[in-house]
């Protein structure tokens, strides 16, 4: 892969999905073909595929494999294997609000669909590519978007980020990447600050080479030392994605979210959340509400073929935390900027007296 080339961690290709092996990075670049609902179930659930947007987009063409595993021309049957393909994949991962909404369109676009099983098929095929482009064109947005809560002055900024929230963990170029990617082409960005991110180090291996790829400066630390840069005046904003979002604007990210929105707020650090408007979950009226997934607790004590802990003891290993919205600048979005607390601002009109 050259340097500069864009990054796109799923490619549709010939009736298969192409999956960069998110696994394997950075110290191997390869793919896994998909063309298997269950297949795309474990690829979700093993992170080969992560981040918000990356796993809808995976689970929308999960339900297509789905529906070209049964031979019917009887759509309540067909319908009804759609629904338990849907059951398999929405199992995989609990706080992604992405994964649920596009199962759902998924289903919507079978149920509206009135001709034969293969045209309900086809219009499936259609949709998930849709799923897909349309969030390469909302993290182009919030990239350009993110643009204007840069401040003046320093020219070049300092921009730490958390986990990986780049085109790995989208259709491409990125929500807090994106903002990143963006601020590189106006000639506004000095470094990226890279918190390597435990257990799983998305930061380290993910963030870095994506930042490497394009040649844009970064430094990879350790989770424990943000506080340090933010004391030391080294960080002059910080940008994470998000998993979902509650209506008040609390806001679920990678677990150590919350600690850095802290330390930032300590130290009169910007703290902001890219994310596309589907991430955000109208329906839940604050961040208690959101799941947190717990992933297995080797995550935490091993390390390629070294164990980091005795045997016989206890392990916590919740992979998201909730970061209040107080602590949060602002959040940036394909359709602009919006305060924690102005997000009903930014729903469909018809949807917005769901919320008041
Ligand atoms: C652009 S959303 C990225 C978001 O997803 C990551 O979680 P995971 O790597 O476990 O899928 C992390 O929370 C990122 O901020």
């Amino acid at each position: 892969m050259s340097q500069n080339s864009p990054v796109y961690p799923i490619i549709w290709q010939k009736d298969s999905v192409l999956l960069i092996d998110q696994t394997r990075l950075p110290n191997e670049y390869s793919f896994v073909e998909i063309n298997r609902s269950e297949d795309m179930a474990q690829a979700i659930k093993t992170m080969i595929v992560r981040g918000a947007p990356a796993i809808g987009i995976a689970a929308a063409y999960g339900i297509y494999f789905g529906a070209r595993e049964i031979e019917t021309n009887e759509r309540q049957e067909f319908l009804q294997h759609l629904e338990s393909v849907a059951s398999l994949l929405r199992s995989t991962r609990p706080t992604a609000v992405n994964l649920f909404w596009a199962i759902s369109r998924m289903l919507k676009a079978a149920y509206e669909t009135m001709g034969t099983v293969e045209e309900i098929r086809e219009t499936l095929l259609q949709t998930a590519q849709a799923i897909n482009n349309e969030d390469l064109q909302t993290c182009l947005a919030i990239g350009d978007n993110g643009l204007k809560i840069l401040p003046a002055y320093p020219e070049k900024l300092t921009i730490l980020t958390h986990c990986n929230a780049g085109a790995l963990a989208t259709a491409g170029y990125g929500t807090a990447l994106g903002v990143v990617r963006s601020a590189w082409k106006e000639g506004r960005l000095a470094r990226v600050y890279a918190d390597e991110t435990r257990p799983r180090l998305q930061g380290a291996k993910l963030t870095a080479w994506e930042c490497a790829q394009e040649g844009i400066p970064v430094t990879v630390i350790t989770d424990s030392m943000a506080a340090h840069c933010m004391q030391q005046n080294m960080i002059d904003l910080v940008v994470v994605g998000a998993d979902r979002i509650a209506a008040n604007g609390d806001t679920a990210n990678k677990i150590g979210t919350y600690n850095l929105a802290l330390v930032a707020r300590a130290h009169n650090v910007p703290f902001y959340v890219a994310a596309p408007i589907s991430t955000i979950d109208f329906s839940l009226i604050a961040g208690s509400q959101i799941p947190i997934e717990e992933r297995h607790p080797a995550e935490i004590y091993q390390v390629g073929d070294n164990l980091l802990t005795p045997g016989g003891i206890e392990y916590y290993n919740p992979a998201f935390d909730i970061t209040p919205a107080e602590l949060i600048t602002a959040i940036i979005t394909e359709n602009g900027i919006f305060a924690p607390n102005e997000l009903a601002l930014c729903q469909p009109r018809e949807n917005i007296m769901e919320v008041f």
